[in-house]
């Protein structure tokens, strides 16, 4: 049974920190293999975690007409209902004949695939991309990078900082 006054920061466990200089590699990993499946008419990013790796694949991929779906489900690191802050656009609906055809959903990643649900119920036929995945969101992603442990907490580049180290001797896990 999930023990609801922990995280889901707390309940993972182990923590997997993501440097930008690793993020950034990532996503063009990611771009190589979404290369072999384009070209895209648009990248929607879902917001606010899928911005970052939208940006940088659409660089590389040269896609210029971007657009955003913005859910908010996690309060840091406690995950409430899912909210829809701003729907796709109807250009951006259009582009994709109304179901996504040649659209491609970047995200940062797919943990429960509560998100990746809501955004595929919307487009059912866009690729969807993440740069990690967790095991029960996998099977919703298209296209991924790396796969981490259900039990594993990703700390992103821009939710972190550089800070002091105690060393193991000193009691540091
Ligand atoms: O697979 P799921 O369990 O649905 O979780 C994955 C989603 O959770 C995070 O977003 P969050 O809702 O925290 O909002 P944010 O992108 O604004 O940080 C992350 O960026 C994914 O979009
Ligand atoms: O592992 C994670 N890291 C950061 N944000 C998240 N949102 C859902 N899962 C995660
Ligand atoms: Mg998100």
């Amino acid at each position: 049974m999930t023990d609801k006054t922990l995280t889901a920061e707390e309940r993972a466990g182990r923590a997997f920190p993501v440097s930008w200089d690793q993020f950034h590699r990532d996503c063009r990993a990611l771009t190589w293999r979404l290369n072999e499946v384009g070209p895209f008419a648009a990248i929607i990013a879902i917001t606010r975690g899928g911005l970052v790796p939208a940006a940088i694949v659409a660089r590389e991929l040269g896609v210029r007409v971007i657009d955003t779906v913005g859910i908010a489900s996690y309060d840091h690191t406690r995950q409430g209902e899912l909210n829809i802050l701003k729907a796709i656009s109807e250009d951006t609906l259009k582009l994709g004949g109304g179901t996504g055809k040649g659209l491609l959903i970047v995200d940062d990643l797919v943990d429960t695939g509560k998100t990746a649900q809501l955004v595929r119920e919307m487009l059912p036929d866009a690729h969807f991309a993440t740069v990690y995945a967790k095991p029960k969101g996998r099977p919703l992603v298209d296209t991924f990078i790396t796969e981490v442990s259900q039990d594993t907490w990703i700390f992103f580049p821009w939710d972190t900082a550089l800070s002091f180290a105690p060393p193991l001797r000193d009691g540091a896990a």
